[in-house]
């Protein structure tokens, strides 16, 4: 494509390139101005012949004799040029754009008519091809230095015009342009005729036309002759005779050495467009050519002279016109890249602004963001404000705090409907069924924990109340619900217990020796514990290890264990201190008592907390329960009763608690209404066939948490009152064991039958020997009154030391370990070191303050049974009676002293110590006891009777 197979050379430049290579002083010849002078002549010749064409009017941008720029820029619009073809060949140009406005007015054209001269030009151009005349660049027209093209072009187009009107006759030759131009671009007419009127010296052959060629070097003879003449002149000038022949001859050889490279670089040339032609699928040519070579063979010398020179022809049209063909194609390509890449560049700068817009938006985005979340996290603050704030408000009211817990559904239930609808902050929503279908009731509470919180998430929230313990506030912590709802978990944890799984119990205990450990600089804290078990209105020491059943009136004096870290020895046998098949049916207690002595003031803080695990708070159907069964459920609908009763009287700010009416409500007397801080934690199940007891024990929770005790008093001892306290204490002592001794010698060894009343005040500070062990089969409280055995009197002070255990056996006054199997030496080791710090019974009163289990209560059955008869639906634990409180009040007065009547049950109390079977009825008859200790902390209270 590039090369046309042309090959273009002009005799005379090849002659002066010689010249130049031989050394000639060519300067002489004024080469340039002789150039300058042909081109001007053949200029004016084109300028001359296109004014004569198109009238002198149209032409009337285009001197007679143009410099070559007016040459150039009065052709530069097209119009000329293209009416000028249309004269010569009619139609080759169809549309000829007109300047709109006269051009002689915009000098250089205006721009906007700028594509409009182009497709003049343009179309010029193809008309040019098409007739097979020389062509140019279309920017040739723009620039300077191109016009000889373009005046070669006009040229041959006037040359070919005479030819037509001298009557076609004959086969019109065009002897090209001077030099191949950049796009090889060349455009050959052969003819006969010689291109006499042009002074273009140039000659244009192709591989297959060597004749040809050589024909048309004749045939330009005479117009290369004046040219060659004049070089020639030129060079002979000032040259010796004798130099003159081997000069020509030299110049001669050259001539023919380069006419010779040049064809056979032009014959390449040719070989290789075929070549690319024929590639092209243009196998036409080359067959048409074969074809002709054959049919060559048979002609004479002249025909087919002839008939090449027209095949060549031929050939060489549709080069061109193909060629044409590329080049708009290409043109049309480099447009529509062009266009592409405006469009690519378009869309480059639309995305960068969108990014850039992106980025903005983003960043505004992110401080947006930014500022909600420090909004969120200060809406945070002021929530978490609020609700310290309300809890605030709530101690200083001295409101029973009410926490609420959903318990998961457990593995293996199927139906997995859950009561719950929703929970939201403090209020708890419960599908109720209702005669329309569903109903919804809420019900708000300080708390309310979901079935995925975590036992950490409970314990952090109640965390505040357990430490003010140490700083001498008494905390009560009471877990209710229905059966299996969860009191337990909470309170202690699941069945096998981890470090994660830890339930209030072992995390408070924790707690407390973590910040006693923290304030050891400023406070010295003794902690000891006690776990007790209420189980049909007994109470049950569950840190007697030794196996026994016993049961004790609340006022007895119970084992107390002094630690000295937090017990971490999870899973003690707790089988030896809880009946585990009714451990639904019983309430436990555990409780720590903790003594803060500030070691700068000597103040002491004594702060005291029941964790509390109530029995199942569901109704009993008295139909439905017999025997064992519905004495317990009688029992538990008793206390809770009377809980509702003392919670109910709170609240109405009656002058007379009634707190006696059962052993619950007497363990929880300093805790409800003693200005204590008090927390019910309240248990429900998710199944839908609980909702009944589900909204009875919301709705009682609902009441407790409107109850107000009054704001919570630390109590605390100056040094001075603690002096005092403990010289009366240690008096009260000394009188006690005088007493104690006379009665050792008038009751002639038979203390079991002596029946002695003591005021409480007595009861707290003396240390009254261990009650008689009872003989084998007796039973104790409700128990004893059905064998007959004798009347349990309620209000016995158990002395920690067992009669069997002397001092001198014991010189510290510690417990012996038991070796029952369920005691743990580790845990002696680890929690009780310091042996000697187990309290006695006055260090113990004083611990308590005199304060502890100081009001009797009746145990009596027909009573309770009285009390509790129509008791058994929850929500009438609410019904507050003032009569029935009245009757209680008036009960309570005539029960403030207590006997002690123990000697026929001691050997039992001994027997059921080592047998702790489930069956508090039965016992083995197998005694191993050494003494009485105080057993490991093990809160377990239940694991075997998981539900
Ligand atoms: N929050 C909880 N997450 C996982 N399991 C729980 C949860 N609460 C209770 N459970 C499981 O539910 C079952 C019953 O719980 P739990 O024994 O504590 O109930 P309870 O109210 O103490 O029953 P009872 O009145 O009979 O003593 C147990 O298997 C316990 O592990």
């Amino acid at each position: 494509m590039a090369a046309e197979g042309a090959l273009v050379f002009s005799v005379a430049s090849v002659v002066e390139d010689v010249l130049q290579q031989h050394g000639t002083q060519l300067q002489d010849l004024d080469l340039e101005s002789r150039k300058a002078e042909e081109a001007a002549s053949r200029r004016y010749e084109a300028a001359g012949w296109l004014r004569k064409m198109v009238g002198v009017v149209a032409a009337k941008d285009l001197p007679a004799e143009p410099s070559e720029e007016e040459f150039r820029l009065g052709l530069r619009s097209g119009i000329i040029l293209c009416n000028v073809i249309n004269k010569v060949q009619p139609g080759a140009v169809p549309k000829v754009v007109e300047s709109p406005i006269d051009s002689a007015l915009i000098p250089d054209g205006a721009p906007l008519s700028a594509y409009q001269y182009f497709e003049n030009v343009r179309n010029f151009l193809v008309a040019v091809q098409e007739i097979g005349l020389p062509t140019f660049e279309a920017s040739d027209l723009e620039q300077g230095g191109k016009s000889s093209r373009i005046v070669n072009s006009v040229l041959a187009l006037k040359s070919y015009s005479e030819w037509k009107q001298g009557g076609a006759n004959g086969a019109w030759k065009f002897g090209g342009t001077l030099k191949p131009t950049t796009t090889g671009k060349c455009f050959v007419r052969k003819n006969s005729d010689p291109f006499t009127n042009s002074l273009s010296r140039t000659s244009s052959i192709n591989d297959k036309s060597l004749t040809a060629l050589t024909s048309d070097l004749e045939s330009n003879k005479m117009s290369d002759s004046h040219s060659l003449s004049i070089l020639v002149r030129a060079m002979l000038t000032n040259k010796k005779p004798e130099e003159v022949p081997s000069l020509v001859e030299s110049v001669l050889n050259k001539v023919v050495e380069e006419f010779e490279s040049r064809i056979s670089s032009q014959g390449e040339q040719t070989k290789t467009t075929s070549r690319d032609a024929f590639s092209q699928g243009n196998a036409s040519v080359p067959k048409q050519v074969l074809g002709d070579k054959k049919a060559e063979n048979k002609t004479p010398m002249v025909s087919k002279k002839e008939a090449v020179i027209h095949k060549n022809r031929v050939t060489d049209e549709e080069s061109q016109s193909q060629l044409l063909k590329q080049q708009m194609y290409l043109y049309q390509q480099q447009t529509e890249i062009q266009e592409l890449k405006h469009t690519l560049h378009t869309t480059k700068a639309g995305m960068q602004f969108m990014q850039m817009k992106f980025h903005e938006e983003f960043s505004n985005l992110g401080m947006h963001i930014h500022s909600l979340a420090h909004a969120a996290s200060g809406y945070h603050r002021v929530l978490e404000e609020n609700r310290k704030l309300y809890n605030q408000v709530q101690d200083l009211k001295g409101s029973i705090r009410v926490y609420c817990r959903v318990r998961p559904f457990l593995s293996g239930q199927s139906n997995h409907l859950s009561t719950v609808e929703n929970i939201e902050d403090g209020t708890i929503t419960i599908n109720v069924p209702s005669k329309n279908g569903k109903g919804r009731r809420s019900f708000n509470f300080n708390k309310v924990f979901g079935p995925s919180a975590t036992q950490a998430e409970v314990f952090s929230d109640m965390q505040p109340l357990i430490r003010s313990v140490l700083d001498g506030y008494n905390v009560c912590i009471f877990a209710y619900g229905q059966t299996g709802s969860g009191k337990t978990y909470t309170m202690t944890g699941p069945k096998e217990i981890t470090d994660k799984s830890q339930g209030v119990n072992y995390r408070a205990l924790g707690d407390l020796f973590l910040i006693a450990d923290q304030r050891k600089n400023t406070f010295r804290y003794d902690v000891s514990v006690q776990m007790i078990e209420i189980y049909n209105e007994q109470v049950r020491d569950l840190l007697v290890t030794d196996g026994s059943t016993r049961r004790y009136p609340l006022t007895c004096l119970l084992s107390s264990v002094l630690l000295t870290s937090a017990p971490i020895d999870l899973n003690r046998a707790v089988g030896a201190t809880a009946l585990n098949d009714r451990s639904s049916r019983s309430h436990s207690c555990l409780t720590v008592h903790v003594q803060g002595r500030d070691l700068t003031s000597g103040t002491v803080l004594r702060g005291c907390m029941h964790l509390v695990d109530l029995a199942g708070s569901e109704r009993v159907d008295k139909s439905e329960a017999t025997g064992d069964r519905l004495k317990e459920a009688q029992h538990i609908n008793k206390s809770l009763s009377a809980l509702g009763d003392v919670i109910a009287s709170l609240a109405q700010k009656s002058p007379h608690v009634p707190y006696r009416n059962s052993k619950l409500t007497q363990l929880l007397q300093d805790s409800l209404g003693g200005q204590a801080k008090t927390l019910m934690f309240v248990h429900i199940s998710p199944e839908s066939d609980a909702v009944g007891e589900t909204i009875s024990t919301l709705k009682f929770a609902e009441r407790v948490a409107t109850v107000e005790l009054g704001a919570a008093r630390v109590n605390k001892d100056s040094a001075d009152v603690k002096e005092l306290k403990e010289q009366i204490a240690s008096l009260k002592a000394a009188l006690a064991r005088k007493e104690g001794e006379s009665q050792q010698i008038h009751s002639n060894g038979t203390l079991q039958q002596k029946t002695q009343s003591f005021d409480f005040d007595e009861l707290s500070t003396n240390s009254p020997p261990w009650p008689p062990v009872s003989s084998p089969g007796q039973n104790y409280g409700e128990d004893d009154k059905e064998t007959g055995s004798g009347e349990w009197v309620d209000k016995v002070m158990v002395n920690k030391q067992d009669v069997n255990v002397s001092k001198a056996e014991n010189p510290l006054g510690c417990w012996e370990l038991a070796d029952n199997g369920h005691l743990s030496e580790v845990f002696y080791q680890k929690y009780l070191r310091d042996s000697s710090k187990i309290y006695s019974e006055q260090s113990y009163n004083m611990l308590m303050g005199g304060n502890q289990f100081n009001v009797a209560a009746s145990d009596d059955m027909d009573d309770l049974d009285a009390a509790t008869s129509d008791s058994s639906e929850p929500d009438l634990l609410w019904q507050f009676n003032h009569s029935k409180l009245s009757g209680v009040a008036n009960g309570i007065g005539s029960k403030t002293k207590i006997s002690v009547s123990k000697s026929a049950k001691t050997p039992e109390l001994s027997k059921n110590m080592m047998n702790p079977s489930p069956s508090r009825k039965q016992s083995n008859g197998v005694s191993h006891q050494t003494g009485r200790h105080p057993a490991p902390v093990d809160m377990k209270r239940k694991t075997g009777n998981r539900k």
